[in-house]
């Protein structure tokens, strides 16, 4: 598999606080990564350094490097705003705009200079059927974002993300505010992404790192202990920390 990220010596400090501790990892193409460990370990902060969402916390330094298709995202001559085009983000709480369905999609698209309807039309109705919420839109596109439930609020801040033609999709937690039912449909959107997107995902739910990534990175305390295909991972782990943590033993 082609490597899309690579960290190299990667460290992260919250004011004196040392969050990530020289990490070195690699995320292939085209594949999903979860991210698991326990609460505080750092799965959030590294998710939030490919595509530069601690810039916003003040006293966050970065040493090390950071590569995403060849770039080192912390060199200056990086643009952040395109870098976050290509890097998309969905979050725990779904948190689409106070706006209508089609103008949540339409939202980064516009921002980005398009504005023929028929394209933005175009748009809209791939990126919502990318996102598997449609079918179930379709005839109320004019609809306030915020009337429908919180699982399809969800799959469009997915279809928001997708509207720009990310190669990168992160998801923090994106399914732990929702029920089980509208679990799974991410978790099955998921799978079908795979195979465009580059998906890194933090959970706190082994069972749905097992589910859906390819590959799985086991964090502790700010550092990588291990990474491996899921399968390798929770059947033959070659720590006996991450042996530990996935057969319930802490965390
Ligand atoms: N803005 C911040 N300022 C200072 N410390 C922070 C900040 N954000 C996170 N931390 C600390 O950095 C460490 C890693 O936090 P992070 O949120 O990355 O962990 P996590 O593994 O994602 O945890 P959880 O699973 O609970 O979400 C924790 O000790 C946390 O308290």
């Amino acid at each position: 598999m082609t490597t899309i990220i690579e960290a190299k010596d990667l460290n992260l400090f919250y004011s004196e606080f040392h969050a990530l501790k020289g990490v070195n990892l690699t995320i292939p193409e085209k594949a999903v990564t979860a991210f698991i460990g326990p609460s505080g370990c750092g799965k959030s902060t590294l998710l939030r350094t490919l595509n530069r969402m601690n810039d916003m916390i003040v006293g966050t330094r970065i040493e090390g490097k950071l590569i995403i298709n060849d770039t080192d995202i912390y060199s200056q001559e990086v643009d952040v705003e395109t870098l976050r085009k290509k890097v998309g983000m969905v979050f725990q709480q779904p948190n689409p705009f106070p706006k209508s369905i089609y103008d949540n999609v339409a939202y980064g698209p516009r921002l980005h200079g398009i504005k023929n309807k028929q394209k933005l039309d175009e748009i809209v109705e791939t990126s919502l059927k990318s996102a598997a919420l449609w079918d179930e839109v379709k005839d109320h596109l004019k609809r306030s974002a915020l009337s429908i439930s919180g699982g399809q609020q969800q799959r469009l801040c997915i279809a928001r993300a997708l509207a720009v033609n990310p190669d990168i999709l992160l998801m923090d937690e994106a399914t732990s505010a929702l029920d089980p039912i509208s679990t799974l449909k991410i978790e099955e959107l998921v799978q079908d992404l795979r195979d465009r997107y580059t998906i890194v995902m933090v959970t706190h739910n082994m069972h749905q790192a097992a589910r859906v990534s390819n590959q799985t990175v086991f964090f502790l305390n700010g550092e990588v202990v291990e990474y491996d295909d899921t399968e390798k991972l929770f059947s033959n782990p070659s720590d006996k920390r991450t042996e530990d943590y996935i057969s319930g033993r802490f965390g």
